[in-house]
């Protein structure tokens, strides 16, 4: 396919509620939509940035200028795609960026489904028509919001409970959960705050049958990551550490991990997130899929990469109605009672753009096309 045009969108949503975490609250999402057309038909992409460089180096103006000075430049001028995959090998020598790159290839992605006639999820070599989803619950200042957001959760159908955690609101927090909610699947997330000088609270940790503690050390750690795995019994998930397949090869080897969070732009793309999951799988070590907070097109990614086998454990896609008053997609997604979310089954991302709202809530935009044909 030869990429005819690509139009690049910068996004400002509000968020229904502040969604705080280890390194800060985030009351709207700013980031990027991506479209590519070829052959009469549009594939979308999302590029999973934020306004501040918190959660990885990345923010909506490095990703714009990337993708307007290097990568679409790129996919312009390239020669025809015979398949995906090609993108992420055309962007390789560039560095790092891969929000930015991940959202052209994702883009190309849903295009190729589309012109294949095949549901992306089929076309990534999916396996599942329906996934597994669990939430992830901000940290409250308040325990009976919390409470209140977890019954309603609960009450929902999602299939796995995910909490916040940083220093001085753990230990106690996840105590009181259990008390509150007995058994129910939880996990918990610190973003990177805490040391192994935090050993001991750690290990209290330990005794709260977690089914997981996801990225508890440094941002770009494996190593203090494989002392702190030796001593828990609780699984260690990494998330921001995994860039790429190599990590996670790396991390595996080091034993500095027993489940990984597989996030599409963290690591670049649908192919390297392919990738990663088939490693893991080799290796025997389950996977599942994290969010970023996404816009309804970014969360039609993850729901389906989620359809490929090894994503055993249920990720934080949940329903449009979690982050946002309005989705830019119809249908939005919904969660099933019984904490699943239907695959679609129409070719590509399977859900479709709402132009209107799609305008509402741009705040600037560019269009690109191909000069050489
Ligand atoms: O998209 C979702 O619902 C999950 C959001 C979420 O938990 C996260 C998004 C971005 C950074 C972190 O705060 C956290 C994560 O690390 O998984
Ligand atoms: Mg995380």
């Amino acid at each position: 396919m030869f990429i005819e045009k690509v139009t690049m969108r910068q996004m400002k949503m509000i968020l229904k509620s502040p969604f705080q975490t280890s390194f800060g609250t985030q009351l709207e999402r700013e980031f990027i939509l991506t479209e590519v057309q070829a052959d009469g038909l549009t594939g979308y992409g999302e590029c999973v940035v934020s306004k501040d460089p918190l959660y990885n180096e990345e923010t909506v103006g490095t990703a714009w200028h990337i993708l307007e000075q290097f990568l679409i430049p790129m996919v312009l001028e390239q020669a025809e795609f015979s398949h995906p995959d090609e993108a992420g090998q055309l962007f390789s020598p560039i560095r790092r960026n891969n929000m930015a790159k991940s959202a052209i290839e994702g883009a190309i992605w849903d295009l190729y489904a589309k012109q294949q006639n095949l549901p992306l999820a089929k076309a990534l070599g999916g396996t599942k028509d329906k996934i597994e989803v669990g939430i992830s619950i901000g940290i409250e200042e308040d325990i009976n919001q919390l409470f209140r957001n977890v019954e309603n959760y609960i009450e929902q159908g999602y299939r796995r409970f995910k909490f916040k955690i940083k220093p001085g609101k753990d230990v106690e927090i996840i105590r009181a959960l259990r008390s509150r909610f007995g058994d129910i699947p939880m996990m918990a997330d610190a973003n990177s705050a805490y040391t192994l000088n935090d050993m001991d609270t750690l290990k209290e940790l330990d005794y709260f049958n977690l089914m997981m503690i996801e990225q508890p050390l440094a941002h770009d750690d494996i190593i203090d990551h494989a002392k702190l795995q030796k001593q828990l019994k609780t699984p260690v998930c990494l998330d921001e550490s995994i860039h790429s397949c190599e990590d996670a090869r790396k991390a595996i080897e080091l034993g500095s991990t027993r489940i990984i969070n597989i996030k599409i732009g963290r690591v670049g793309g649908l192919s390297e997130a392919k990738r990663i999951h088939d490693l893991c799988r080799e290796k025997g070590v389950p996977v599942w899929c994290g969010g970023m907070l996404e816009s309804g097109i970014g969360r039609a990614h993850n729901i389906a990469m989620t359809s490929l086998p090894n994503f055993i454990l249920p990720g934080d896609t949940a329903a449009s109605s979690r982050y946002w008053y309005e989705d830019v997609i119809s249908p939005e997604v919904t969660v099933n009672k019984d904490g699943t979310i239907d695959i679609p089954l129409s070719p590509g991302i399977g859900y479709q753009p709402k132009p209107e709202l799609l305008d509402k809530y741009t705040v600037k935009q560019r269009e690109f096309v191909r000069t050489n044909k």
